[in-house]
């Protein structure tokens, strides 16, 4: 299994493909990022998922962090604040900016997001082919209370960063993923992949809209190779992150069980639950899922490389199936 596709959203996609990559040093990784995340400050498109991804396993990560860069400075961001530009509630370093500075430049000029990521991906060199899922602008929408009887649309990141899932999430919508058409390079890796991954990132705002692009789901189908999920639920929380207030959202239970059905036998052939979780293998193998229960918890690279390791297993298993 030599090409491997991995859809990921930002931190716990990153930190699985750390393990995959120590676990398969020979494979050809591609990865299909998520980029409903991305978000436009100060006339600048940060692309978090990507950029993560990117940092991760390129060695410029804030490791205790998870996203954004080791050794930042936050001069710029408190210059703007004594402008009054906000927003103050997203922490952009100095290091950052200037990805998203080269990244803006790239696109004024005319270059698709394609081509802007592996420009920057020459500088840190992530050993995987880092795509977005589409050059389109998709941007996800969380809709919650307005505190006045109704209703409101926030960005994904407002609703995440700002207010901490803190309130209920009634809808979540990746706002132009109708329109939009996977990134070059996507269906291709798809269509030549002999394995997909989806790691533990976010069914709904992280796989679930890489999902939503049209033709990813078919161009998955249509590899007719393996396609193996981690459970980011572990005893009914979110090892990190708040993916259980998203799944809240689409009506999805916060469980293991529960995210592989959601994401459904026509999709998923392998599954893997945390050991806590032993209980849920036979009941998402009565649903078509090949499931085994294993140790799911990313302590360290060494960890991640175990349920790598684990992924590909299921994966010759299903194949000989
Ligand atoms: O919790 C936070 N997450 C921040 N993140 C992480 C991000 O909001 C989310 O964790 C992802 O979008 C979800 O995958 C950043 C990521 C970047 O690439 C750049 C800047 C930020 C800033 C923040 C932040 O201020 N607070």
């Amino acid at each position: 299994m030599r090409r491997i596709v991995v859809l990921s959203g930002g931190i716990g996609g990153a930190r699985f493909l750390r393990g995959l990559q120590r676990a398969a040093p020979e494979a050809d990784i591609t990865v299909i990022g998520n980029t409903g995340d991305d978000i436009h400050l100060f006339g600048l498109k940060v692309c978090p998922d990507l950029d993560t991804v990117m940092y991760t396993l390129g060695g410029g990560i804030h490791e205790e962090q998870g996203w954004g860069r080791a050794d930042e400075t936050f001069t710029v961001k408190e210059e703007l604040a004594a402008y009054g530009v906000g927003p103050e509630w997203f922490g952009l370093g100095d290091r950052d900016f200037a990805t998203h500075i080269v990244r803006t430049q790239m696109i004024a000029a005319g270059y698709p997001l394609s081509a802007v990521t592996e420009a920057l991906c020459r500088r840190w060199q992530p050993g995987v082919r880092l795509l977005p899922m589409t050059d389109d602008r998709v941007e996800t929408h969380v809709l919650i209370d307005d505190g006045a009887g109704g209703r409101k649309a926030v960005h994904f990141q407002e609703y995440w960063v700002r207010l901490r899932a803190s309130v209920p999430a009634h809808a979540v919508v990746p706002v132009g993923a109708e329109q939009a058409r996977p990134a070059p390079g996507v269906l291709e890796a798809l269509a030549e992949a002999d394995l997909v991954l989806f790691p533990p990132s976010n069914p709904v705002v992280s796989v679930g809209t890489i999902l939503a692009v049209p033709g990813m789901r078919e161009g998955i189908a249509e590899a007719g190779v393996p396609v193996i999920g981690l459970s980011p639920l572990i005893g009914g929380a979110p090892v990190r992150g708040m993916a259980d207030k998203v799944l809240a959202a689409v009506g999805v239970e916060s469980t293991a069980a529960a995210v592989a059905q959601h994401y459904g036998s026509g999709l998923l052939d392998g599954w893997l639950v945390d050991t806590a979780d032993r209980d849920a293998v036979t009941v998402v193998e009565a649903d078509g899922i090949r499931c085994r229960a294993v140790p799911l918890l990313m302590t360290d690279v060494d960890a991640a490389a175990d349920m790598a390791r684990a992924a590909l297993d299921l994966a010759r298993e299903v194949r000989a199936a």
